[in-house]
């Protein structure tokens, strides 16, 4: 804990609520039905010594094996329920999505930098979540693109050139191009180099969020019953309030930066098409004015937020992919030549001429989920299959249980497109990698979107670029461990790869489509 109280008082309260809530607890069972069946706990500490494992899912996943696909814990008398299979996900997040669309209290990210209120994924479920939802749908939320197809294709090209010019910085570059055609569509703001300081902004309310989100960081997710919270920012051990507080304002701050701006070029008549200037004036061409505008502003920042991370992890992921399967990368190349030819990059229109790329996606997100795990919560008790599932729990679908059932994929640790279609050996595994966007009322209204920019890019690099492992002093080829950040999104360690033109007509298509997008008004 970086930012402990004073820990005579913390034991105190600790003590005097996890007893109580246990009294209570042991009350409403002797009365009630059980809590799902989970591993044994300590006084106290409940299961916090078991879970210790930075990839906790894996945890949760074996846990599973023993207790079943509804396992329940506490950590410190804050109540915890892990979903492992895809049935129980189904029938609880789904069937029942009017019950399970809540998000738990989470006191940091939630209450005190504000995230409840000024985001979109940590807001509580509500009428306001709704709206924004449906306004975030009429964005992206149709399948293919909803006519974004020039935007997306404008933003790859411009990311394959810097493939070109800087292929050693293809991490950051890849982050830059979707960040940027994300301030673009949303703001219409317009990017030139990393160092901009809209991008620098944005990744500031990132890097806030993520903090704030740091597993077992903040002594005061657990104790909301001592109300530290609470407890004034002056006080000498109340660290963690004042870097909140801080966080909170710059956080605010920010949002307003992005909205005023586009805000400005309305006002001035030089706004470009995108979505907040097209939401900004309501029915009499009026501009929008207090919580109208505040609700448009908090929902347009959430794009980059929601974007961002997540898009960049199966990105890189996919460059770490391809450098460690050569063979898997040559017949996506062989099938991408086939279909587009060679005299032109391939478009968004190729989408269903490319059965192997289109395996290729799906596994790349089964095989490293970007959020392996994925929190709901409920407002009143629920019961399912004979157990309690109190109010205010945290209920955690196991995504990557899910992906990664040794029942379901064969080898579930290996990177295999072919899973997906019948051999004559085995019939074709199920593809469940929608999962990976989560589920029911709170699924991620960004994956259609999400799909069509990762098609593009991916059919771009394959079809104009070979992607190989760096070599070593001797001159031998070493292909990149896959190593992983754990956080709410997981990420790709940075790693090193080569990335070459595969001939000297692929690097002059891929200038031409850039130069054609630079021209562009995307
Ligand atoms: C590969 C890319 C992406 C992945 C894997 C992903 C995954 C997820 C997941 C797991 C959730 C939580 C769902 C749940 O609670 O059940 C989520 C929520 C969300 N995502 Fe995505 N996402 C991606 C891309 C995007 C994009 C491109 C956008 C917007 C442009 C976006 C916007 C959002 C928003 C606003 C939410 C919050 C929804 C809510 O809480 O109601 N995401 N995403």
């Amino acid at each position: 804990m970086e930012d402990p109280l004073i820990p005579f008082v913390a034991a105190g309260c600790v003590a005097a609520w996890v007893g109580s809530r246990t009294i209570l607890d042991r009350a409403r069972c002797a009365k009630r039905l059980p809590y799902p069946p989970g591993p044994p706990q300590l006084p106290v500490v409940g299961n916090l010594l078991q879970i210790t494992d930075f990839e906790v899912y894996k945890t949760f996943a074996a846990w599973g094996k023993t207790y079943g696909g509804i396992v329940y814990f506490h950590l410190f008398g804050k109540q915890y329920i892990v979903l492992n299979d895809l049935k129980t996900v189904t029938d609880l997040f789904e069937h029942r999505n009017g019950r399970y669309s809540q998000r738990p209290d989470m006191p940091m990210v939630g209450e005190l930098i504000g995230r409840e209120e000024n985001s979109i994924a940590f807001q509580k479920y509500g009428q306001g979540l709704k709206d924004a939802r449906k306004l975030i749908n009429s964005w992206i939320g149709k399948s293919p693109t909803n006519g974004l197809t020039p935007q997306i294709t404008a933003s790859c090209h411009k990311f394959m050139g810097t493939l070109l010019n800087d292929p050693e910085g293809f991490m950051d570059n890849a982050r830059f191009a979707l960040g940027s055609m994300s301030l673009k569509l949303t703001f219409g703001i317009n990017c030139k180099t990393k160092d901009d300081p809209f991008i620098h902004l944005s990744e500031k309310m990132q890097h806030l969020t993520t903090k704030a989100l740091k597993p077992g960081k903040w002594l005061v997710e657990f104790f909301p019953v001592c109300k530290l919270a609470n407890v004034p920012s002056w006080m000498p051990m109340a660290e963690f309030k004042r870097w909140s507080e801080d966080a909170k304002r710059q956080i605010n701050e920010a949002i307003h930066v992005f909205f005023d701006y586009t805000r400005r070029a309305v006002l001035n008549g030089e706004a470009e098409a995108c979505w907040a200037a097209g939401e900004m004036l309501d029915s009499n061409g009026n501009m929008k004015t207090g919580e109208e505008a505040e609700r448009l502003a908090v929902t347009c920042a959430a794009m980059y937020a929601g974007a961002i991370d997540t898009t960049i992890s199966v990105l890189h992921m996919f460059f770490l992919l391809m450098a460690r399967h050569p063979e898997i990368q040559r017949r996506a190349q062989e099938e991408i030549d086939k279909v587009v030819g060679s005299d032109r990059l391939p478009e968004m229109s190729d989408r269903e001429s490319l059965p192997y790329l289109n395996r290729i996606i799906r596994e790349a997100l089964r095989f490293a989920p970007v959020a392996p795990l994925v929190v709901h919560s409920l407002d009143e008790d629920d019961v399912y299959e004979g157990f309690l599932i109190p109010k205010g729990t945290a209920v955690l679908a196991n995504i990557w249980a899910i992906l990664h059932n040794p029942e379901m994929y064969k080898d579930p640790e290996v990177f295999n497109p072919d899973r997906y279609i019948d051999t004559k050996d085995r019939p074709a595994e199920p593809d469940h990698s929608q999962a990976v966007f989560g589920f029911g009322r709170r699924a991620c209204p960004g994956s259609h979107f999400a799909l069509a920019n990762l098609f593009l890019d991916f059919a771009l690099i394959l079809s104009a670029f070979n992607i190989k492992p760096i070599k070593n002093s001797a001159g031998e080829e070493v292909p990149p461990e896959i190593k992983m950040i754990d956080g709410h999104t997981r990420a790709v360690q940075p790693f090193k790869c080569v990335i070459e033109p595969r001939n000297a007509e692929k690097a002059q298509l891929v200038r031409q489509a850039v130069s054609a997008a630079n021209e562009s008004s995307y």
